[in-house]
């Protein structure tokens, strides 16, 4: 495997880095995005994790979890999940040889996501209810003993995933930005980026912090919610909404760390439309190239709207972490555009076409 992968920060996983699960997780893009960063007055860099293995930012988690199970020699583990974590999950199951179980809200997960779960050989099992509920259930099954839970509740999700606090200061130069934004559902990723920036700048690489910036869909937003409201205390929200089924999560497990992060980095959390979403997972696209998920756009949603509101200064240095990748939910990405214009074998039809775009 590369050397830039998150195994060359071994020294700093609490695991046995003889026994790694590794698909080459991490060491992602770090893009400069001059366009979109010039429209709105800042210094706009975004972290691709649309780019790891499985297409999404779990795959750090993933390998130290799985890294953890063989540690334990277990045989089963297991996941709720919105999409993301259980395609990743039953990726690194079967590099590991382990068997895995997968609980999803019917009807509410991606179609990249189901296809990558059911085609790695996860036993994937449908409830009629919503994440929260999904996770109830397999936590149930965890306590049982009847397999090892690896939902961001487990703290080897957090040790994999908190390589993106420390991929972007180096990225940057050892240096901290003024900001981190990112989308938050089960709010373990904001937590996570933010023990690996503490611990960076525990260990001497760099001075400075950033303010850790947390998005969410409006109708699925306990933990904005509570933030907007100045309140320390996050109120599950009962039935959570959004297009962006990524972070479509009511009751966060890890809402206690994420407030912490927030409020320990004099950070904030805002909230965003579907609508702001779709449009800013287009622009993200159309302007700089970069192709996400619907809930990795809300941080670009909510970049626009803290600029707009004045939250953030002209001229910050902003980390936009963008989680997930565009093939992920196809769907929504083919409704969103015109459908393919029909021609002839003709040329000329073409070129008539093409000379009106
Ligand atoms: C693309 C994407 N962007 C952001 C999030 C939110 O991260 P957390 O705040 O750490 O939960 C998720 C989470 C997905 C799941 O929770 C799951 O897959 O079960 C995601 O897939």
């Amino acid at each position: 495997c590369r050397r830039d992968n998150i195994w060359k920060y071994k020294e700093f996983l609490p695991v046995n880095a003889e026994n790694r699960v590794s698909l080459d997780e991490g060491g992602t893009p770090f893009c400069k995005c001059d366009k979109i960063g010039k429209e709105l007055g800042i210094d706009l860099y975004v972290k691709v994790e649309g780019s790891n293995p499985t297409g999404s930012f779990k795959d750090r988690g993933m390998s130290v979890g799985t890294t953890k199970a063989v540690d334990l020699g277990v045989d089963m583990v297991g996941c709720a999940s919105t999409g993301n974590t259980s395609a990743s999950l039953s990726a690194y199951a079967a590099r590991a040889g382990l068997k895995c179980a997968v609980v999803l809200p019917s009807g509410k997960v991606a179609l990249g996501k189901l296809a990558q779960a059911m085609f790695h050989g996860a036993k994937v099992f449908s409830i009629d209810g919503n994440f929260d509920d999904a996770l109830e259930t397999i936590t149930e099954l965890a306590l049982e003993g009847e397999l090892y839970l690896l939902n961001s509740i487990n703290p080897y999700r957090l040790e994999g995933q908190k390589t993106i606090g420390f991929e972007l200061v180096q990225d940057l130069g050892w240096e901290s930005p003024d900001r981190v934004i990112l989308p938050v559902g089960n709010a373990g990723n904001i937590s996570a980026i933010w023990k690996g920036i503490c611990e960076f700048k525990e260990a001497g690489y760099m001075k400075d912090v950033p303010r850790m910036t947390g998005i969410q869909a409006e109708n699925s937003a306990p933990i904005a919610n509570a933030v907007k409201s100045g309140s320390d205390e996050v109120i599950p929200v009962e039935n959570p909404d959004t297009i962006a089924t990524a972070i479509r999560i009511g009751a966060p497990v890890s809402s206690i760390k994420a407030m912490r992060a927030i409020k320990e980095s004099d950070g904030t959390a805002e909230t965003v439309s579907d609508d702001e979403i779709l449009d800013a997972q287009m622009y993200l696209a159309r302007t700089e190239g970069i192709g996400v998920e619907p809930a990795s756009a809300a941080s670009i949603a909510g970049l626009k709207k803290l600029v707009e509101n004045g939250e953030i200064d002209q001229g910050e240095r902003v980390v936009c972490i963008v989680t997930g990748h565009v093939l992920k939910d196809p769907n929504v990405a083919i409704d969103a555009c015109e459908e393919p214009t029909s021609v002839s074998s003709d040329p000329a039809d073409i070129r008539n076409v093409l000379r009106t775009i």
